[in-house]
């Protein structure tokens, strides 16, 4: 018999080289399981904000995690200056489409900012703790409060596509299992051995969001909701989905809850939005899959919208800290 080759599997057309070499999976400390009681020391990741802060000139008070497709968010950033995660010690580095994989220092109305353009998933091979690394970088390098973006599925029936949800809570599904960015020895200079999670999303900055979706008159798109992140890189199968309805989730991804869970324990106030790229596929009849090139055609079209919305965030997020620090 003939040997087969890669083009034997699947099409050969439908074969997409990886964006960058894959990251080598961190077994170390490891359960087996891709869980890792290993992260980097508190030291490491000072050495690491050190190392940014030495290329730029104004301390950031807020961290913006651009999602899937949404890059263009880094784009109303002025005095721009990026750093590409590839050149900086001990960072991960992006390899999924529609993820950059730089920081961007900058300002937004004026005000200092770092954006992620490109997150770290768990499918692509990293442990939770690796995922949410730069979230405690930020955290050093002196950000205040973290706004966080997705691409997710919608499964409320009510919600469209383009539609953008502010997230009012998260269901930690991962986290039921035991695999949480903040599995394994605590150290306390982030945070407290057993964060509370009541109050993970800002209310005061969910208050905001919905004054700005009015001014921007686009409060009929704008949505408030339960998110939940899995383990991907699938997407999820009917029954899945279905279970996840039952129990109250609105909106679908495969990020932002360990990244917030992560900003939480090291005391950073949060907001985030999942921008619904397509819609959950909670029937059989329904013919649609779902697939990652919509999810990017879509952050594409909602780009000048969310561009506008987390400017405006950024700008009264800032007046209203300073008026309660
Ligand atoms: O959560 P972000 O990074 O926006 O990306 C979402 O979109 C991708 C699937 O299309 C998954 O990575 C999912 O998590
Ligand atoms: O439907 C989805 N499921 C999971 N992750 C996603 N990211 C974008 N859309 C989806």
């Amino acid at each position: 018999m003939a040997p087969i080759n890669a083009n034997d599997i699947n099409d050969a057309k439908a074969f997409v080289p990886a964006k960058k070499a894959l990251p080598e999976v961190d077994t170390e400390g490891s359960n087996g399981n891709g869980i890792t009681s290993k992260g980097y020391s508190y030291e490491t990741l000072l050495e690491i904000a050190n190392f940014l802060l030495s290329r730029v000139s104004d301390k950031p008070h807020i961290g913006i995690i651009c999602g899937s497709g949404m890059g263009s968010l880094a784009e109303t950033i002025s005095d721009a200056v990026k750093i590409s995660y590839e050149d900086i010690p001990n960072f991960p580095v992006s390899t999924v489409e529609g993820h950059h994989g730089q920081l961007v220092f900058g300002k937004i109305c004026g005000v200092p900012v770092v954006a992620m353009q490109g997150r770290f998933h768990y499918f692509e091979g990293y442990p939770l703790w690796k995922c949410c690394l730069p979230v405690r970088v930020m955290k050093l390098i002196g950000i205040k409060t973290l706004i966080v973006t997705n691409a997710a599925g919608g499964l409320n029936p009510n919600y469209k596509v383009g539609d953008i949800m502010i997230v009012k809570d998260h269901i930690n599904m991962m986290g039921f299992s035991g695999n949480n960015p903040l599995h394994g020895p605590n150290d306390e200079r982030f945070g407290p051995r057993f964060p509370p999670m009541s109050k993970a999303y800002n209310l005061e900055y969910r208050k905001i969001a919905k004054e700005i979706a009015k001014e921007l008159n686009i409060d009929d798109i704008v949505r408030e909701g339960v998110y939940t992140c899995l383990g991907g890189p699938n997407f999820e199968t009917v029954a899945e989905l279905n279970m996840l309805k039952m129990v109250g989730v609105d909106s679908v991804g495969m990020s932002t809850v360990h990244e917030v869970i992560t900003a939480r324990h090291c005391d950073l106030k949060v907001f985030a939005l999942s921008l619904i790229t397509n819609e959950c596929v909670t029937s059989y009849d329904i013919i649609g899959e779902a697939n990652h090139e919509e999810v990017l055609d879509v952050g594409r079209m909602r780009q000048d919208v969310l561009r506008q919305f987390v400017s405006r965030l950024v700008d009264r997020i800032t007046q209203l800290d300073a008026n309660n620090p």
